[in-house]
């Protein structure tokens, strides 16, 4: 649903959005510009509203005028120096202090649009921020009254946090965590330890060199010998005065990554480091001062989850930093190929790139999925608020369970889901634009490097995907029993339908009948509902021939529940792009551009489907391929005069977009050319020029004699 607000606001007066939105500077790209179908700063308001876009604004232009966040063009980093700068950039944040309490519990979205603003930015400040914030503070914050002193100092950085899960040998399977955490009854201490090596904690941000503290993550034992599963702690690592390690901590940094080198990423052993017994997370279970375990949650598998329930949200955050880092490489892509001009009809004629049916079918999909994924990030963050106000008044409700259940569905999906649309955008907004897109400078390396690591942090993707498709598979007994059911925020609510559905047939005669989102839509019930099937029949087949539970499950993954994973959530994003799109309140003005992205992306997500959509039966003859494929390509032309506009909308400014030849003003090659002689050793003779001019070879001095 549209936000009545936002919609109040579109439909108010022009003349108030021009100081929240002031014109581009004229130039290259007027030419679109003038050509779009819809004013560009209506759509803003309608899709972020008044508050937020001065809220934006605010952050953005505090940073602009921050020399601490000045550009240095031509400058490299060493990577001491850029941790060093990402951690004051990080402090500095704290002393903005861009959100009061009040505002973020009128507006919890609001944490996500400033940590978003900081990371179009850089992401390693922000990353470094949420971890700390979030990962770290937001566990504890959720955990229990217990940490309510410590939750402050966090939040005043007087501690810094780290959240540490991840081992050298143990990633995905956190079961197989090594840690342990045994209680001395006798000193009301847990003992935390690292066995060896090979259970050090390994990749945690911020740990490599600053932090604190950290939520560890351990085998529980308790004095009777009884093992107790996974729960985290809270740990000190360092002194807060020195920053040296505590004693029986060996702590240090893992080195150079492909990317986010801002951030310190760390690994730690412990040796019998003794914590006080009020440390544990008691999220799902305690130990008496006697070293009795004690839960109110009596089954193993539910307290594993409530243990692991914090990844939820991060796992939402990193989807809205796959969706942001789709933002910046379009804004680049597409204003560069507006104005990048190669060949024409006529020798003396040459045209933008952005003419070429191949340089939008290229693109344009991305940009229809960046309008559909931003839509479906914030209903995602919506949905997650209600789960997070449960948990911090101690729901313990059914509803509650069910809310929990179903976020880990779909954020375990919409992670790899943004996170790969992300990649795949970022190569093709690099190639898009040539030999420039391959220039450090332009920044579309720095993105897909940066964003690279979103398919594998807060859980490797494949991993996932196989935790939304136990969650769909787990609904076929209700199915086959035809018993009713319903999930509290509805995404599995289509299965309900489920033998119906699977009888349906693509209908469509034309290409223009498939010029709404409605037609994408009905296929992709059907293809869940028929990989569900498939999938449901495949693992029976599995067991029927002996494999067990675990071999039967990995031999179901591949075109199977893998697939279903994909298509129920691209199946979620579409659905709710679709309502959005198709309300009645929308402008009139906003509505035909709007609808044909979501009929772009519907149609586009569904074309990599094709084969199944044959192989089940629901498309069959020539014509259904061709017309799908043929309404792309119409949807893509249709939406090329719009495209630069569609891009103003949620293009950072340009000194955070840092990117000559993605800057508003459409200037490509004076932007580029200035941005190259401004670096401060462009025109100078190597310092190395002696080996040449001096020192020449003897050729062949140190050829084989023998
Ligand atoms: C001013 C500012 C204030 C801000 C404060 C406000 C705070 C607001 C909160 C916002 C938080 C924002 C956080 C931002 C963070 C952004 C960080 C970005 C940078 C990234 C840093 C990276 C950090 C990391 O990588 S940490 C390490 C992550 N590691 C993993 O994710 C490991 C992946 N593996 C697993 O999770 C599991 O082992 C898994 C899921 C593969 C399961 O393995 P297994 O096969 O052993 O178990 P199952 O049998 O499948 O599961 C049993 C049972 O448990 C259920 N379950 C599992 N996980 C969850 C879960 N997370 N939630 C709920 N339920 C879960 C599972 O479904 C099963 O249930 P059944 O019903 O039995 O099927
Ligand atoms: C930049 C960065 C920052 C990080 N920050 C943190 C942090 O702050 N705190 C923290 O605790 N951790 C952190 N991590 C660790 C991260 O969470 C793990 O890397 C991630 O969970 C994946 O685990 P793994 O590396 O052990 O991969 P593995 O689990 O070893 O996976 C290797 C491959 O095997 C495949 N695979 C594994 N299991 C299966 C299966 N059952 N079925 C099919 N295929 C499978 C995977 O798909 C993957 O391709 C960070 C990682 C990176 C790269």
């Amino acid at each position: 649903m549209a936000s009545t607000q936002n919609l109040k606001e579109a439909a108010g007066n022009h003349s108030s959005w021009e100081s929240l939105l002031p014109d581009f500077p004229k130039g290259p790209l007027c030419k679109y510009r003038k050509k779009a179908s819809f004013n560009w700063k209506e759509m803003a308001v309608l899709i972020e509203g008044k508050d937020i876009i001065q809220f934006k604004n605010r952050i953005f232009s505090a940073l602009e005028s921050d020399p601490l966040f000045a550009h240095h063009p031509g400058e490299e980093l060493s990577r001491e120096k850029y941790q060093e700068l990402t951690f004051l950039r990080c402090k500095r944040i704290f002393e903005y202090d861009f959100l009061t309490q009040q505002e973020i519990i009128e507006n919890p979205l609001k944490i996500f649009h400033m940590v978003l603003c900081i990371g179009m930015y850089d992401w390693s400040p922000c990353i470094q921020y949420m971890l700390h914030c979030g990962s770290f503070g937001g566990t504890l914050l959720s955990t229990s009254e217990r940490f309510a002193d410590f939750v402050e100092q966090i939040y005043r950085m007087k501690v810094f946090g780290c959240f540490a899960l991840t081992e050298l040998s143990h990633g995905s399977n956190t079961k197989g965590i090594r840690t342990t955490a045994t209680f001395d009854r006798n000193t009301q201490e847990f003992i935390i330890n690292t066995p060896d090596f090979e259970a050090a904690k390994f990749w945690v941000g911020n740990m490599g060199k600053h932090a604190t503290h950290a939520v560890v993550y351990a085998q529980l034992y308790t004095p009777d010998g009884q093992y107790q599963g996974l729960h985290s702690f809270l740990v000190q690592i360092r002194d807060t005065k020195t920053l040296l390690p505590i004693p029986g901590v060996m702590i240090g940094d893992v080195g150079r990554k492909i990317g986010q080198n801002g951030l310190d990423n760390g690994f730690a052993m412990f040796h019998n480091v003794r914590i006080p017994k009020e440390n544990i997370l008691n999220i799902a279970g305690d130990v008496t001062t006697e070293g009795k375990y004690s839960s109110s949650v009596k089954d193993v598998k539910e307290r594993f989850s409530a243990a692991l329930g914090s990844l939820s949200s991060g796992r939402i955050a990193i989807t809205a930093v796959s969706m942001t880092n789709l933002k910046l490489a379009l804004s680049i892509a597409i204003r560069f190929s507006a104005v990048r001009r190669q060949f024409g009809p006529t020798d003396d004629e040459e045209i933008p790139v952005l003419e070429y049916q191949t340089q939008q079918w290229r693109l344009l999909p991305y940009l229809a999925a960046t309008y559909a994924l931003d839509y479906f990030c914030k209903s995602l963050f919506e949905n997650l608020a209600e789960f997070y106000l449960g948990l911090l008044t101690k729901q313990k409700s059914q509803r509650q369970a069910d809310l929990g259940r179903e976020i880990h569905a779909l954020s375990a999906a919409s992670k790899p889901l943004t996170s790969w649309t992300a990649q795949q955008a970022a190569q093709e907004c690099r190639e898009a634009c040539g030999g420039h897109g391959y220039l450090d400078m332009n920044r579309l390396g720095e993105i897909r490097n940066d964003n690279d690591p979103n398919c594998t942090y807060e859980g490797d993707n494949n991993v996932l995907l196989q935790q939304t498709s136990n969650y769909l598979m787990s609904w076929m007994d209700c199915i086959r029993d035809k018993v009713p059911f319903e999930s509290p925020f509805g995404t599995i609510n289509v299965l309900q339908d489920y033998h119906h559905i699977l009888g349906w047939k693509f209908k469509a005669i034309s290409v223009e009948d498939c010029m709404d989102s409605s037609v994408p839509l009905a296929a992709y019930k059907w293809l869940v509902c028929y990989l569900l099937r498939e999938s449901d029949l495949k693992l029976s087949k599995e067991k029927q021939s002996g494999r067990s539970d675990f071999e039967a499950k990995n031999n179901c993954q591949v075109y199977y529940c893998r697939s279903l994973a994909i298509a129920f959530i691209e199946q979620t994003v579409l659905q709710r792009y679709h309502d959005y799109t198709h309300d009645p309140n929308i402008p009139s003005t906003l509505q035909p551009v709007l609808k044909n992205l979501s009929a772009l992306y519907g149609l586009w997500s569904l074309s990599k489907h094709l084969a199944v959509l044959y192989q089940g039966g629901y498309a069959s003859g020539e014509q259904a391929g061709r017309f799908i494929q043929n309404a792309i390509l119409e949807l893509c032309y249709r939406l090329k005069d719009d495209a630069v506009a569609l891009v103003d909308v949620f293009a950072p400014p340009d000194f955070i977009l840092n990117s000559p030849i993605g800057k508003a003003n459409g200037e490509l090659y004076k932007n580029l050319w200035g941005e190259i002689l401004q670096g401060s050793k462009t025109l100078n003779r190597p310092s190395w020029w002696a080996e040449f001019c001096i020192n020449r070879p003897v050729t062949g001095r140190l050829k084989s004699k023998l």
